[in-house]
């Protein structure tokens, strides 16, 4: 399925990753992996657990250093950056289990969100020195934009411990949105909600991305993957097994053998089956429909 606002295909990647690789001792955590990111779209990054997905996050968002391979966004290798550096570029994420500070304001932590991926500077963005004041009215600006865009301009003023888990989450994509990237790297945003929660998440999405701005989640809900992504990565023991369109994936049989694979050796997807999947896809392959 392809968003009605999805912009045709220009020819560039907006990130395109060549045989990267992460070893952690003797584990091939991520091997081999070459794909391609195009701009203004939904690419989803799937696979049964311990696939590499989160380490594959981990080395686009320069969390990890590859030990093989090339990151390249927007024409440029951004390989050797660091953390701060690759946020500067217009790469952002958010992490599976969202660290919010909860007795802050929804705009303080919006701000903080602009502050540490702009400066890595936590500390600095929590005591508030001399610096930091003077980038104030620049993080507030920011800041505030980013609200917006998530729903969350009327709650600023709130404590961000008293928003619901909806309400959180959407605070943990405004501190990643801060710093105005044009890659928003999602780590499983719908974990933990209910479905009317992820339904909305989901118009979010794409409102973001109607907006200009090009998203890669990695999420294990598949109703979430296959009715919001153009275009889903297939990891598997780290390696790249697909890369396809949701109806190129659902019936990719190496796909389908992953997931079968993985849910018969004690069943990793760790989710219910439902009920009317059709046979031979990956909706039928023991993985969560929420
Ligand atoms: N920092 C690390 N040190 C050692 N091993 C790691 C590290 N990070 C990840 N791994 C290992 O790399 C493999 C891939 O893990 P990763 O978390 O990327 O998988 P995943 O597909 O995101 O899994 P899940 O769906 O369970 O979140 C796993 O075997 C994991 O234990």
């Amino acid at each position: 399925m392809t968003n009605p606002s999805t912009p045709p295909l220009s020819g560039a990647p907006l990130l395109e990753v060549q045989g990267l690789g992460i070893r952690f001792g003797g584990l091939h955590a991520v091997r081999d992996v070459t794909a391609q990111l195009q701009p203004g779209r939904i690419t989803a990054i799937i696979g049964p657990n311990g696939a590499g997905k989160s380490t594959f996050f981990n080395l686009i968002s320069g969390f990890y250093k590859p030990t093989s391979g090339r990151i390249i966004f927007r024409g440029e290798d951004i390989t050797p950056l660091r953390t701060h550096l690759v946020v500067g570029r217009g790469i952002a994420r958010t992490f599976q289990t969202t660290t919010i500070y909860q007795e802050l304001s929804v705009l303080d932590n919006a701000m903080i969100g602009h502050r540490v991926r702009t400066r890595a500077g936590l500390l600095d963005a929590l005591l508030r020195t001399g610096r930091e004041r003077h980038d104030e009215s620049e993080s507030r600006a920011g800041a505030m934009r980013a609200l917006e865009r998530v729903g969350l301009a009327g709650q600023a003023a709130l404590p961000a411990g008293a928003l619901n888990q909806e309400g959180k989450k959407r605070v943990g994509i405004a501190m990643a949105l801060a710093s105005d990237p044009h890659l928003l790297l999602l780590d499983e945003p719908a974990a933990g909600m209910n479905p009317e929660e992820t339904e909305n998440l989901m118009g979010l999405i794409r409102q973001l991305v109607s907006g200009g701005l090009s998203i890669a989640l990695v999420e294990h809900k598949m109703n979430l993957v296959m009715g919001l992504a153009d275009d889903i990565l297939v990891l598997h023991h780290g390696q790249k097994i697909a890369q396809g369109t949701p109806a190129q994936i659902t019936r990719d049989p190496a796909v389908v053998e992953a997931y079968l694979g993985s849910h018969a050796h004690g069943g990793q997807m760790g989710q219910e089956q439902e009920q009317g999947g059709q046979p031979g896809t990956v909706q039928d392959a023991g993985v969560d429909h929420a």
